[in-house]
Protein backbone atom coordinates (compact mmCIF):
# COMPACT_ATOMS: atom_id res chain seq x y z
CA UNK A 1 0.00 0.00 0.00
CA UNK A 2 1.10 3.58 -0.99
CA UNK A 3 0.30 6.17 1.71
CA UNK A 4 0.10 9.90 1.64
CA UNK A 5 0.20 11.54 4.86
CA UNK A 6 -1.44 15.67 5.47
CA UNK A 7 0.27 16.83 8.85
CA UNK A 8 0.39 19.36 11.32
CA UNK A 9 -2.65 21.10 10.30
CA UNK A 10 -6.20 21.80 11.35
CA UNK A 11 -8.90 19.46 10.43
CA UNK A 12 -12.36 19.98 9.44
CA UNK A 13 -14.53 17.36 10.72
CA UNK A 14 -18.03 16.23 9.40
CA UNK A 15 -19.67 17.83 12.22
CA UNK A 16 -17.98 21.12 10.94
CA UNK A 17 -15.68 21.98 13.99
CA UNK A 18 -12.35 22.32 13.56
CA UNK A 19 -9.56 20.26 15.34
CA UNK A 20 -5.76 19.62 15.13
CA UNK A 21 -4.91 16.37 13.28
CA UNK A 22 -3.07 14.78 10.73
CA UNK A 23 -4.77 13.14 8.18
CA UNK A 24 -3.71 9.07 6.58
CA UNK A 25 -4.49 8.17 3.02
CA UNK A 26 -4.23 4.66 1.18
CA UNK A 27 -3.49 6.30 -1.88
CA UNK A 28 -4.06 2.71 -3.86
CA UNK A 29 -7.94 2.58 -2.94
CA UNK A 30 -8.07 6.51 -2.93
CA UNK A 31 -9.19 6.30 0.65
CA UNK A 32 -8.81 8.11 3.55
CA UNK A 33 -7.10 5.57 6.33
CA UNK A 34 -7.29 7.83 9.75
CA UNK A 35 -7.95 11.33 10.93
CA UNK A 36 -5.69 11.12 14.34
CA UNK A 37 -2.68 12.27 15.61
CA UNK A 38 0.93 11.27 14.72
CA UNK A 39 0.18 9.56 11.34
CA UNK A 40 3.18 10.55 9.50
CA UNK A 41 6.02 8.61 10.72
CA UNK A 42 6.35 5.68 7.83
CA UNK A 43 4.19 7.37 5.09
CA UNK A 44 5.33 7.05 1.61
CA UNK A 45 5.01 10.81 0.77
CA UNK A 46 4.14 13.89 3.37
CA UNK A 47 2.39 16.99 2.58
CA UNK A 48 3.11 19.82 5.50
CA UNK A 49 0.21 21.39 6.59
CA UNK A 50 1.59 23.49 9.61
CA UNK A 51 -0.27 26.55 9.99
CA UNK A 52 -3.03 25.30 7.79
CA UNK A 53 -6.53 24.30 7.42
CA UNK A 54 -7.31 20.51 5.98
CA UNK A 55 -10.62 20.29 4.88
CA UNK A 56 -13.00 18.31 2.40
CA UNK A 57 -11.79 19.29 -1.33
CA UNK A 58 -14.78 21.67 -2.11
CA UNK A 59 -17.53 20.17 -4.41
CA UNK A 60 -19.22 22.61 -7.24
CA UNK A 61 -22.41 21.34 -7.40
CA UNK A 62 -23.44 23.27 -10.94
CA UNK A 63 -20.97 24.13 -13.56
CA UNK A 64 -20.25 24.71 -17.52
CA UNK A 65 -16.85 24.52 -17.05
CA UNK A 66 -15.89 24.58 -20.85
CA UNK A 67 -17.49 28.26 -20.29
CA UNK A 68 -14.44 29.47 -18.99
CA UNK A 69 -13.67 30.24 -22.65
CA UNK A 70 -16.02 33.09 -22.74
CA UNK A 71 -15.34 34.39 -19.43
CA UNK A 72 -15.67 38.07 -19.65
CA UNK A 73 -17.13 38.43 -22.90
CA UNK A 74 -21.06 39.41 -22.51
CA UNK A 75 -21.07 40.89 -19.11
CA UNK A 76 -23.90 43.05 -17.90
CA UNK A 77 -27.51 41.44 -19.03
CA UNK A 78 -30.02 39.81 -18.15
CA UNK A 79 -30.26 35.71 -18.56
CA UNK A 80 -32.39 35.44 -21.67
CA UNK A 81 -30.68 38.51 -23.87
CA UNK A 82 -27.44 37.01 -22.45
CA UNK A 83 -28.13 33.83 -23.79
CA UNK A 84 -30.08 34.37 -26.85
CA UNK A 85 -27.72 37.73 -27.58
CA UNK A 86 -24.33 36.49 -26.92
CA UNK A 87 -23.73 32.86 -25.30
CA UNK A 88 -25.84 30.71 -27.56
CA UNK A 89 -24.24 31.94 -30.70
CA UNK A 90 -20.79 31.83 -29.65
CA UNK A 91 -21.28 28.12 -28.35
CA UNK A 92 -22.83 27.39 -32.07
CA UNK A 93 -19.05 27.94 -33.14
CA UNK A 94 -17.40 25.78 -30.51
CA UNK A 95 -15.62 22.97 -31.59
CA UNK A 96 -14.64 19.43 -29.76
CA UNK A 97 -11.07 20.80 -28.99
CA UNK A 98 -12.52 24.06 -27.77
CA UNK A 99 -14.61 22.09 -24.89
CA UNK A 100 -11.47 20.43 -24.33
CA UNK A 101 -9.50 23.44 -23.64
CA UNK A 102 -12.07 25.34 -21.86
CA UNK A 103 -12.40 22.19 -19.91
CA UNK A 104 -9.08 21.89 -18.59
CA UNK A 105 -8.73 25.74 -17.89
CA UNK A 106 -11.42 25.42 -15.86
CA UNK A 107 -10.37 21.98 -14.15
CA UNK A 108 -6.77 23.96 -13.77
CA UNK A 109 -8.85 27.13 -11.59
CA UNK A 110 -10.26 24.56 -9.94
CA UNK A 111 -7.44 22.43 -8.33
CA UNK A 112 -6.11 25.80 -7.73
CA UNK A 113 -8.98 27.00 -5.53
CA UNK A 114 -9.27 23.33 -3.75
CA UNK A 115 -12.29 22.04 -5.28
CA UNK A 116 -11.96 17.97 -6.29
CA UNK A 117 -15.66 17.32 -7.51
CA UNK A 118 -17.96 19.07 -10.22
CA UNK A 119 -21.28 18.78 -11.96
CA UNK A 120 -21.18 19.93 -14.79
CA UNK A 121 -23.87 20.40 -17.59
CA UNK A 122 -22.32 21.40 -21.46
CA UNK A 123 -22.37 19.22 -24.85
CA UNK A 124 -19.56 17.63 -26.44
CA UNK A 125 -18.78 15.53 -23.21
CA UNK A 126 -16.57 13.00 -24.33
CA UNK A 127 -14.39 15.69 -24.54
CA UNK A 128 -15.07 17.27 -21.29
CA UNK A 129 -14.15 13.44 -19.95
CA UNK A 130 -11.04 13.51 -21.53
CA UNK A 131 -9.77 16.83 -19.45
CA UNK A 132 -11.41 15.71 -16.19
CA UNK A 133 -9.48 12.35 -15.95
CA UNK A 134 -6.56 13.72 -17.43
CA UNK A 135 -6.89 16.60 -14.79
CA UNK A 136 -7.60 14.09 -12.13
CA UNK A 137 -10.20 15.65 -10.77
CA UNK A 138 -13.89 13.64 -9.93
CA UNK A 139 -16.85 14.95 -11.76
CA UNK A 140 -20.58 14.18 -12.52
CA UNK A 141 -21.16 15.29 -16.07
CA UNK A 142 -24.45 14.95 -18.60
CA UNK A 143 -25.28 16.25 -21.85
CA UNK A 144 -27.25 19.17 -21.64
CA UNK A 145 -30.62 19.01 -24.23
CA UNK A 146 -32.01 21.93 -25.53
CA UNK A 147 -34.99 21.23 -27.85
CA UNK A 148 -36.69 24.92 -28.11
CA UNK A 149 -34.74 25.75 -31.43
CA UNK A 150 -35.06 22.58 -33.33
CA UNK A 151 -37.11 19.94 -35.50
CA UNK A 152 -38.41 17.35 -34.22
CA UNK A 153 -35.68 14.85 -35.32
CA UNK A 154 -33.00 16.89 -34.26
CA UNK A 155 -34.57 17.05 -31.26
CA UNK A 156 -34.61 13.63 -30.16
CA UNK A 157 -31.16 13.31 -31.70
CA UNK A 158 -30.00 15.82 -28.99
CA UNK A 159 -32.25 13.74 -26.10
CA UNK A 160 -30.84 10.60 -27.59
CA UNK A 161 -27.30 11.67 -27.08
CA UNK A 162 -27.97 12.48 -23.74
CA UNK A 163 -28.96 8.79 -23.06
CA UNK A 164 -25.64 8.21 -24.94
CA UNK A 165 -23.84 9.85 -22.44
CA UNK A 166 -25.30 9.10 -19.71
CA UNK A 167 -24.49 5.87 -20.19
CA UNK A 168 -21.38 5.71 -21.93
CA UNK A 169 -18.95 7.91 -19.72
CA UNK A 170 -20.57 6.35 -16.56
CA UNK A 171 -17.21 4.82 -14.44
CA UNK A 172 -15.22 6.49 -16.90
CA UNK A 173 -11.18 7.46 -15.14
CA UNK A 174 -11.11 4.91 -12.95
CA UNK A 175 -14.58 5.60 -11.38
CA UNK A 176 -14.06 9.24 -10.56
CA UNK A 177 -16.31 10.26 -13.26
CA UNK A 178 -20.09 8.92 -13.02
CA UNK A 179 -23.48 10.53 -15.01
CA UNK A 180 -26.90 12.03 -15.35
CA UNK A 181 -29.49 12.93 -17.26
CA UNK A 182 -29.59 16.28 -18.17
CA UNK A 183 -32.40 18.19 -19.97
CA UNK A 184 -31.81 22.10 -19.91
CA UNK A 185 -34.46 23.57 -18.54
CA UNK A 186 -38.26 23.10 -18.30
CA UNK A 187 -38.57 25.80 -20.66
CA UNK A 188 -36.24 24.72 -23.36
CA UNK A 189 -37.03 21.21 -23.68
CA UNK A 190 -40.60 20.39 -24.89
CA UNK A 191 -42.73 18.54 -22.92
CA UNK A 192 -43.46 15.47 -25.32
CA UNK A 193 -39.68 15.08 -25.08
CA UNK A 194 -39.66 14.84 -21.29
CA UNK A 195 -42.75 12.40 -21.58
CA UNK A 196 -40.60 10.61 -23.68
CA UNK A 197 -36.63 10.49 -22.63
CA UNK A 198 -37.41 10.75 -18.84
CA UNK A 199 -38.56 7.11 -18.00
CA UNK A 200 -35.56 6.18 -20.45
CA UNK A 201 -33.38 7.51 -17.96
CA UNK A 202 -35.12 6.10 -15.19
CA UNK A 203 -34.51 3.01 -16.65
CA UNK A 204 -30.21 4.05 -17.15
CA UNK A 205 -30.76 4.39 -13.37
CA UNK A 206 -28.65 7.64 -13.39
CA UNK A 207 -30.30 10.86 -11.74
CA UNK A 208 -31.92 13.98 -13.86
CA UNK A 209 -30.24 17.18 -13.63
CA UNK A 210 -31.38 20.87 -14.88
CA UNK A 211 -31.73 24.47 -14.18
CA UNK A 212 -35.44 24.96 -12.63
CA UNK A 213 -36.99 28.39 -11.50
CA UNK A 214 -34.18 30.61 -12.16
CA UNK A 215 -35.87 33.61 -13.15
CA UNK A 216 -39.62 34.46 -12.91
CA UNK A 217 -39.81 34.16 -17.27
CA UNK A 218 -38.90 30.08 -16.29
CA UNK A 219 -42.00 30.64 -13.89
CA UNK A 220 -44.59 32.51 -15.81
CA UNK A 221 -45.22 30.30 -19.23
CA UNK A 222 -45.24 26.96 -17.24
CA UNK A 223 -48.21 28.27 -15.05
CA UNK A 224 -49.86 29.78 -17.49
CA UNK A 225 -49.91 26.84 -19.97
CA UNK A 226 -50.15 24.24 -18.16
CA UNK A 227 -51.59 25.78 -14.31
CA UNK A 228 -49.32 24.38 -12.08
CA UNK A 229 -45.73 25.75 -10.65
CA UNK A 230 -42.76 24.31 -12.46
CA UNK A 231 -42.01 21.84 -9.83
CA UNK A 232 -45.26 20.13 -9.92
CA UNK A 233 -44.74 20.38 -13.64
CA UNK A 234 -41.35 18.58 -13.19
CA UNK A 235 -42.81 16.02 -10.99
CA UNK A 236 -45.44 15.08 -13.24
CA UNK A 237 -43.25 14.35 -15.41
CA UNK A 238 -41.27 12.08 -13.36
CA UNK A 239 -38.19 14.62 -12.77
CA UNK A 240 -38.62 15.26 -9.01
CA UNK A 241 -37.32 11.81 -7.35
CA UNK A 242 -34.82 11.34 -4.74
CA UNK A 243 -31.23 11.50 -6.20
CA UNK A 244 -32.36 14.36 -9.10
CA UNK A 245 -30.91 17.99 -8.29
CA UNK A 246 -31.96 21.11 -10.41
CA UNK A 247 -30.20 24.60 -10.39
CA UNK A 248 -30.68 27.19 -8.97
CA UNK A 249 -34.24 27.20 -7.49
CA UNK A 250 -34.67 30.75 -7.22
CA UNK A 251 -38.36 31.34 -7.46
CA UNK A 252 -39.77 28.66 -5.36
CA UNK A 253 -42.64 28.53 -3.45
CA UNK A 254 -43.66 27.00 -0.26
CA UNK A 255 -45.52 24.18 -2.25
CA UNK A 256 -42.87 23.59 -4.30
CA UNK A 257 -39.81 23.36 -1.44
CA UNK A 258 -42.27 21.38 0.67
CA UNK A 259 -42.15 19.19 -3.12
CA UNK A 260 -38.44 18.94 -3.07
CA UNK A 261 -37.90 17.64 0.38
CA UNK A 262 -40.39 14.87 0.50
CA UNK A 263 -38.90 13.93 -2.88
CA UNK A 264 -35.33 14.04 -1.76
CA UNK A 265 -34.58 16.55 -4.83
CA UNK A 266 -31.94 18.65 -3.67
CA UNK A 267 -30.99 22.28 -4.78
CA UNK A 268 -27.62 23.70 -6.01
CA UNK A 269 -27.64 27.53 -5.47
CA UNK A 270 -25.52 29.42 -7.78
CA UNK A 271 -25.67 32.84 -5.78
CA UNK A 272 -23.13 34.81 -7.82
CA UNK A 273 -24.92 34.18 -10.82
CA UNK A 274 -28.11 34.86 -9.75
CA UNK A 275 -27.01 38.03 -8.74
CA UNK A 276 -24.88 38.85 -11.86
CA UNK A 277 -28.17 38.12 -13.89
CA UNK A 278 -30.28 39.78 -11.72
CA UNK A 279 -32.06 36.34 -11.47
CA UNK A 280 -33.18 36.83 -8.26
CA UNK A 281 -32.66 35.44 -4.17
CA UNK A 282 -33.23 31.89 -3.86
CA UNK A 283 -35.27 31.38 -0.58
CA UNK A 284 -32.18 29.09 1.12
CA UNK A 285 -32.95 29.06 4.85
CA UNK A 286 -36.24 28.40 4.11
CA UNK A 287 -34.81 25.02 1.94
CA UNK A 288 -32.77 24.26 4.67
CA UNK A 289 -35.51 24.75 7.53
CA UNK A 290 -37.91 22.29 5.31
CA UNK A 291 -35.17 19.86 5.03
CA UNK A 292 -34.23 20.03 1.13
CA UNK A 293 -30.23 19.20 0.43
CA UNK A 294 -28.85 22.32 -0.75
CA UNK A 295 -25.53 22.52 -1.87
CA UNK A 296 -23.62 25.28 -3.64
CA UNK A 297 -22.08 26.05 -7.27
CA UNK A 298 -20.71 28.54 -9.38
CA UNK A 299 -22.65 28.30 -12.29
CA UNK A 300 -20.24 28.85 -15.44
CA UNK A 301 -17.23 31.51 -15.79
CA UNK A 302 -19.37 33.49 -17.71
CA UNK A 303 -22.08 34.40 -15.28
CA UNK A 304 -19.96 34.35 -12.40
CA UNK A 305 -16.63 35.21 -13.47
CA UNK A 306 -14.57 32.96 -11.77
CA UNK A 307 -15.11 28.64 -10.56
CA UNK A 308 -13.90 29.87 -6.55
CA UNK A 309 -16.05 27.91 -4.23
CA UNK A 310 -14.77 30.14 -1.74
CA UNK A 311 -16.18 33.14 -3.50
CA UNK A 312 -19.53 31.08 -3.51
CA UNK A 313 -19.67 30.14 -0.25
CA UNK A 314 -19.02 34.39 1.24
CA UNK A 315 -22.05 35.39 -1.45
CA UNK A 316 -24.53 32.58 -0.46
CA UNK A 317 -24.01 33.83 3.12
CA UNK A 318 -24.36 37.42 2.09
CA UNK A 319 -27.27 37.07 -0.30
CA UNK A 320 -29.03 34.56 2.04
CA UNK A 321 -29.02 37.21 4.85
CA UNK A 322 -30.51 39.98 2.67
CA UNK A 323 -32.93 37.56 1.29
CA UNK A 324 -34.60 37.32 4.25
CA UNK A 325 -33.38 40.53 6.38
CA UNK A 326 -32.13 38.46 9.26
CA UNK A 327 -28.41 38.27 9.89
CA UNK A 328 -28.29 34.66 11.53
CA UNK A 329 -29.77 33.47 8.40
CA UNK A 330 -27.14 31.00 6.70
CA UNK A 331 -24.38 31.56 8.69
CA UNK A 332 -21.23 29.93 8.11
CA UNK A 333 -21.49 26.83 9.48
CA UNK A 334 -24.49 26.06 6.60
CA UNK A 335 -22.27 27.39 3.82
CA UNK A 336 -19.41 25.66 4.65
CA UNK A 337 -21.45 22.35 4.79
CA UNK A 338 -22.88 23.29 1.71
CA UNK A 339 -19.99 23.69 -0.19
CA UNK A 340 -18.64 20.39 0.84
CA UNK A 341 -21.55 17.69 2.13
CA UNK A 342 -24.37 19.55 0.27
CA UNK A 343 -22.75 19.75 -2.78
CA UNK A 344 -21.63 16.21 -2.63
CA UNK A 345 -25.22 14.71 -1.21
CA UNK A 346 -26.93 16.75 -4.20
CA UNK A 347 -24.72 15.62 -6.94
CA UNK A 348 -25.06 12.00 -5.46
CA UNK A 349 -21.11 11.77 -5.16
CA UNK A 350 -19.72 9.86 -2.11
CA UNK A 351 -17.49 12.76 -1.05
CA UNK A 352 -17.13 15.86 1.54
CA UNK A 353 -16.07 14.52 4.61
CA UNK A 354 -12.98 13.65 6.02
CA UNK A 355 -13.24 10.64 7.91
CA UNK A 356 -11.80 7.13 8.04
CA UNK A 357 -13.27 5.19 4.96
CA UNK A 358 -13.88 8.20 3.28
CA UNK A 359 -12.89 9.29 -0.29
CA UNK A 360 -9.73 10.91 -0.18
CA UNK A 361 -10.48 14.31 -1.70
CA UNK A 362 -9.30 17.86 0.36
CA UNK A 363 -7.51 21.01 0.34
CA UNK A 364 -5.26 22.57 2.09
CA UNK A 365 -4.95 25.84 2.57
CA UNK A 366 -2.51 28.14 4.25
CA UNK A 367 -3.29 30.72 6.91
CA UNK A 368 -0.37 32.61 7.06
CA UNK A 369 -1.90 35.86 5.81
CA UNK A 370 -2.78 39.20 6.90
CA UNK A 371 -6.52 38.47 5.72
CA UNK A 372 -6.92 35.14 7.99
CA UNK A 373 -5.61 36.77 10.95
CA UNK A 374 -6.14 36.54 13.65
CA UNK A 375 -7.63 32.90 13.85
CA UNK A 376 -10.84 33.21 16.06
CA UNK A 377 -12.62 30.40 14.23
CA UNK A 378 -11.41 28.80 11.00
CA UNK A 379 -15.20 27.91 10.01
CA UNK A 380 -15.98 31.71 10.17
CA UNK A 381 -12.75 32.07 7.66
CA UNK A 382 -13.43 29.86 5.27
CA UNK A 383 -16.92 31.46 4.80
CA UNK A 384 -16.50 34.58 5.03
CA UNK A 385 -12.62 35.60 4.57
CA UNK A 386 -9.94 32.78 2.59
CA UNK A 387 -9.45 33.43 -1.15
CA UNK A 388 -8.97 30.55 -3.80
CA UNK A 389 -4.96 31.79 -3.59
CA UNK A 390 -4.75 30.30 -0.07
CA UNK A 391 -4.89 26.99 -1.31
CA UNK A 392 -1.75 25.69 -1.05
CA UNK A 393 -2.43 21.49 -2.08
CA UNK A 394 -5.29 19.66 -3.54
CA UNK A 395 -5.65 16.04 -3.16
CA UNK A 396 -8.26 14.27 -5.22
CA UNK A 397 -8.72 10.46 -4.90
CA UNK A 398 -5.46 9.75 -2.65
CA UNK A 399 -3.25 11.51 -5.92
CA UNK A 400 -1.71 15.03 -5.29
CA UNK A 401 -2.96 17.52 -7.99
CA UNK A 402 -1.13 20.27 -6.75
CA UNK A 403 1.64 20.77 -3.66
CA UNK A 404 2.35 23.99 -2.36
CA UNK A 405 0.35 25.84 -5.30
CA UNK A 406 2.64 23.54 -8.17
CA UNK A 407 0.02 21.85 -10.59
CA UNK A 408 1.24 18.21 -10.85
CA UNK A 409 -1.53 16.53 -13.22
CA UNK A 410 -1.60 19.80 -15.98
CA UNK A 411 1.13 22.02 -17.59
CA UNK A 412 -0.40 25.25 -16.01
CA UNK A 413 1.22 27.14 -18.78
CA UNK A 414 0.03 25.13 -21.77
CA UNK A 415 -2.94 24.65 -20.42
CA UNK A 416 -3.65 28.76 -20.45
CA UNK A 417 -1.87 29.36 -23.67
CA UNK A 418 -3.99 26.64 -25.71
CA UNK A 419 -7.30 27.60 -23.51
CA UNK A 420 -6.00 31.71 -24.76
CA UNK A 421 -5.97 30.97 -28.67
CA UNK A 422 -8.86 28.79 -28.34
CA UNK A 423 -10.96 31.73 -26.90
CA UNK A 424 -9.58 34.15 -29.02
CA UNK A 425 -10.14 31.98 -32.01
CA UNK A 426 -14.00 30.72 -30.99
CA UNK A 427 -14.93 34.79 -30.92
CA UNK A 428 -13.12 35.28 -34.14
CA UNK A 429 -15.87 32.94 -35.92
CA UNK A 430 -18.59 34.05 -33.81
CA UNK A 431 -18.11 37.66 -34.95
CA UNK A 432 -17.06 37.00 -38.05
N1 LIG B 1 -27.40 20.99 -26.21
C1 LIG B 1 -27.45 22.40 -25.90
C2 LIG B 1 -26.48 22.80 -24.83
C3 LIG B 1 -26.95 22.82 -23.46
S1 LIG B 1 -25.56 22.85 -22.38
C4 LIG B 1 -26.03 23.96 -21.17
C5 LIG B 1 -26.32 25.35 -21.62
O1 LIG B 1 -26.64 26.14 -20.45
C6 LIG B 1 -26.22 27.45 -20.70
N2 LIG B 1 -26.18 28.19 -19.44
C7 LIG B 1 -25.12 28.66 -18.76
N3 LIG B 1 -25.50 29.28 -17.64
C8 LIG B 1 -26.84 29.21 -17.60
C9 LIG B 1 -27.82 29.68 -16.69
O2 LIG B 1 -27.57 30.31 -15.66
N4 LIG B 1 -29.11 29.38 -16.99
C10 LIG B 1 -29.46 28.71 -18.10
N5 LIG B 1 -28.57 28.27 -18.98
C11 LIG B 1 -27.28 28.51 -18.73
C12 LIG B 1 -24.92 27.26 -21.38
O3 LIG B 1 -24.52 28.40 -22.05
C13 LIG B 1 -25.21 26.08 -22.31
O4 LIG B 1 -25.68 26.53 -23.55
C14 LIG B 1 -27.09 23.16 -27.15
O5 LIG B 1 -26.61 22.57 -28.07
O6 LIG B 1 -27.28 24.37 -27.12
ZN1 LIG C 1 -26.29 26.73 -15.33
Amino acid sequence: MTTLAITGGQVLLPDITVTRADVLVDQDGGEILEVGDDLASDADETLDATDSLVTPGFVNGHCHVAMTLMRGYADDKSLDAWLQEDIWPTEAELTPDDVYHGTRLGALEMIKSGTTAFADMYFMVPNIADAVEEAGLRARLGHGIVTVASNDEEAREDAREGLEVAEELDGRADGRISTAFMPHSLTTIGSEYLEEFVPQARDLGVPIHYHANETTNEVTPIVEEHGVRPMAYAAERGMVQEGDFVAHGVHLDESEIGLLAEAGTSVVHCPASNMKLASGMAPVQRMLDAGVTVGIGTDGAASNNDLSMLDEARDAAMIGKLETGDASAVPAESVVEMMTQGSADAIGLDVGRLEEGAPADLAVLDLESAHLTPRHDLVSHLAYAAAASDVRHTVCDGQVLMCDRDVRSLDEEAVRTQASEAAEALVDRAEN
